[in-house]
């Protein structure tokens, strides 16, 4: 964490300014806010804020001594280098996304994720040092030592080092599949419930939870720690209606994000891509707009990681902070983008039995039936089936010599019965 005094900076099209998020995220990023300045109207293209404004924010560096100005919004890389030259030498200047990075950055706990980081921030700095680049060095990009050949060269190196890291998790999670565990990724937005959904639903746990919970932070974060929270994806084992799952929670979007960022953090995505059901929590307590561009934004990405509609399960969440009117405006402006969006409380408890109905309803299943000699054994399989599977029917055949046993369960467990039925003397049905 760094402790360095920031001024912050927004400039509104229309309407009222609203430091809150931005003052939320610079703090989570370790700064101390000094003051902060803020415009309405239209962008200027070569300082963002306009230059009187820019005058003022000057005056306001100089008096506060502060190091760093924070702009709520993207500046283009001729922006940046705009506002940094009207300024008093060495301000430095953070955008929104620059922010997010560090905040990334500061709690990045792994290998993987400080890679991730890394690399994100090379990608985000490369077309601003093009632009502050003066023209011979800019021409001299092309030769080994030049911080631009360098940042291009770190970047390929940063990229193949990734693909070769091997990730824990994903080993874990590729043997449980094996093993014949369906997958459930959780999705959506920074601050939309996502943990607090994993940690709900894996509350109800039959099982012994076999993998430590080494993502979790540290329970007594102040509320500004608490977005991004989330930076290395956790998976815990859930018993939804008798049925094991695996369910794994992923890094939050966002607002605004952009896509290069996003793909800096595929690795989560590909969680997404790799599931059965993807539960895509957003917060319902956002306003409509907000609401319906963040699904749009985290449909899109979850388009472009290849995962069907139909396995998207859309869950508005914090409905106990809406009223009735509240609720239905919010229920159709995401029913817009997302069919079908589940009003939940992940707090309250509310609508939780409907989601993990959803859920289950797309996992693969397959109704079959084993049929075994009426043996002694035979009565345990039954059993076995009754805790593993959806039995629909058991019968004893007329002359009561064989068990016929008619069920639904996902393939693995229709395998496993088979080879139990065959080992008590399966006969064919
Ligand atoms: N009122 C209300 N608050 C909730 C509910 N569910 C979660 N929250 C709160 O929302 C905040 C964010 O919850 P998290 O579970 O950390 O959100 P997340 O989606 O994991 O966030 P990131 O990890 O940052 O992506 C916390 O303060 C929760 O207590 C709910 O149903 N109602
Ligand atoms: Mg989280």
């Amino acid at each position: 964490m760094t402790d360095t005094n920031a001024i912050v900076a927004q400039r509104v099209d229309s309407g009222t300014p609203a430091t809150d998020e931005i003052r939320a995220l610079a703090t989570a990023a370790g700064y101390t806010i000094v003051e902060e300045v803020t415009q309405v109207r239209a962008e200027d293209p070569g300082t963002h804020l306009g230059s009187g404004k820019v005058e003022q924010l000057a005056a306001r560096v100089t008096e506060t001594g502060a190091e760093v100005v924070i702009v709520d919004g993207e500046l283009t890389p001729s922006q940046s280098h705009g506002l940094q030259e009207s300024l008093p030498d060495g301000t430095r200047v953070h955008d929104r996304y620059r922010l997010v990075l560090d905040v990334f950055g500061d709690q990045a706990g792994t290998r993987r994720a400080q890679l991730q980081v890394e690399l994100a921030r090379l990608r985000y700095d490369l077309p601003r040092m093009r632009e502050t680049a003066d023209a011979g060095w800019f021409n001299k990009r092309a030769e080994k030592g030049s911080p631009l050949y360098d940042a291009e060269d770190r970047i390929d190196r940063l990229e193949t080092k990734l693909d070769d890291l091997p990730d824990p998790a994903e080993e874990f999670r590729k043997r449980r599949r094996e093993e014949g565990f369906d997958l459930v990724t959780i999705a959506g937005y920074t601050n939309a419930g996502k943990s607090t959904l994993l940690h709900r639903l894996a509350d109800e746990l039959t099982l012994a939870d076999t993998e430590p919970d080494h993502a979790d932070r540290d329970a007594t974060a102040t509320i500004e720690n608490r977005l991004f929270e989330t930076l290395e994806t956790t998976t815990r084992r859930a018993t939804l209606d008798g049925r094991p799952v695996l369910l794994t929670d992923t890094v939050g979007f966002v607002a605004d994000l952009p896509h290069w960022l996003v793909e800096s953090f595929s690795a989560t995505l590909s969680e997404a891509a790799a599931a059965d059901r993807v539960v895509l929590v957003a917060d319902a307590s956002d306003p409509p707009d907000e609401l319906r561009e963040k699904l749009r934004v985290s449909l899109d990405v979850l388009d472009a990681q290849d995962v069907p509609r139909e396995a998207i399960v859309t869950a508005l969440n914090k409905i106990d902070l809406l009223d009735a009117e509240e609720r239905e405006e919010r229920l159709a402006a995401a029913a817009d983008v997302a069919p079908s969006p589940l009003p939940i409380s992940v707090q309250e408890g509310t609508n939780l039995d409907r989601l993990v109905g959803r859920i289950e309803d797309g996992l693969p299943t397959e109704r079959t039936t084993v049929a075994m000699a009426n043996v002694d054994e035979a009565m345990s399989v039954v059993s076995w089936l009754y805790d593993h599977a959806n039995v629909a029917d058991v019968s004893y055949g007329a002359a009561g010599d064989r068990v016929t046993v008619a069920f639904a369960a996902r393939p693995s467990v229709v395998e496993r019965a088979r080879a139990k039925a065959a080992a008590v003397g399966g006969v064919d049905d």
